[in-house]
């Protein structure tokens, strides 16, 4: 479903990505694990285009959409939860929903006042309000919710763009153990056809939550493998030190 061959990206003199291969079924569920600075971040960037690699190719669903803007490969299922603040803050997260449903569903014109009532769309928000445990803020504006809500709240806008595969940087950075684990169950319950790739630093979720772990090391993909794999592995012990006996 979501394939890169040998990509690789430098910055002056550092190689950021190095001829980086991997290849994710449809409904795969794939952690990345990396230190600080192995390039997590700038591997996803090439993938969903905001960062043209150097060398090598990105694939989704067998096409090659390396030379494809964003907006392409968004259009074509490729939907990236941000970290950065990407919510409306003056609008409900019912609005928020709605707002990519909208899009989603065709109809940009008069986005706001229009599109929001209408069956597809209304469908759409409660579908995904479901899957995001949005329910009881719906009506809530959000500027008013928690930063936990507010994470959910950006899943869900992604999920409502109706992805093929959906990529998370970090999804619960910054929430407290008892929100990470509930959103370690809403990662479980979302639908197995969904393609996750999801970066994190969090080795409970990462264990929760994946099928199949990758680690980078400066660039470079150092293990891939198995979940049970990777408990095992030395060299991985080796990368995080101390952070397994935490995990
Ligand atoms: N636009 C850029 N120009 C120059 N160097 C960059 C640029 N973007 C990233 N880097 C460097 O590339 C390296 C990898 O950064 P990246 O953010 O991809 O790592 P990461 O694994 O996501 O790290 P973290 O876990 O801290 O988020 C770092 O050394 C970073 O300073």
């Amino acid at each position: 479903m979501l394939e890169t061959r040998n990509l690789s990206k430098s910055f002056g003199a550092i190689h950021v990505t190095r001829n980086v291969s991997l290849k994710l079924e449809r409904g795969e569920r794939r952690v990345i694990l990396g230190p600080n600075g192995a390039g997590k971040t700038t591997l996803f960037n090439q993938l969903v285009g905001e960062i043209t690699p150097d060398k090598g190719q990105v694939f989704l669903a067998g096409e090659d959409v390396t030379a494809l803007s964003v907006q392409a490969r968004a259009r074509r299922g490729l939907s990236r939860s941000y970290q950065k603040n990407t919510l409306f803050d003056g609008l409900t997260v019912e609005e928020n929903l709605g707002l990519a449903a909208s899009v989603t569903h065709g109809h940009w014109h008069n986005i706001r006042y229009d599109s929001l009532t209408r069956r597809d769309v209304q469908d759409t928000v409660r579908e995904v309000a479901e899957q995001v445990r949005l329910m009881p803020y719906l009506h809530a504006r959000v500027s008013d919710v928690s930063y936990g809500v507010r994470r959910q709240l950006e899943v869900g806008v992604a999920l409502a763009t109706r992805p093929l595969v959906l990529l998370m940087d970090e999804p619960t950075s910054g929430v407290g153990p008892e929100m990470a684990k509930g959103f370690h169950e809403l990662l479980s319950d979302l639908p197995r056809d969904l393609t996750l790739l999801i970066i994190e630093h969090d080795m409970d979720l990462a264990f929760a939550v994946a099928d199949s772990i990758t680690v980078l090391n400066y660039g470079e993909v150092v293990f891939d493998g198995s979940p049970e794999e990777a408990r095992g592995s030395s060299l991985l012990k080796d990368i995080y030190l101390g952070a397994w006996e935490d995990a």
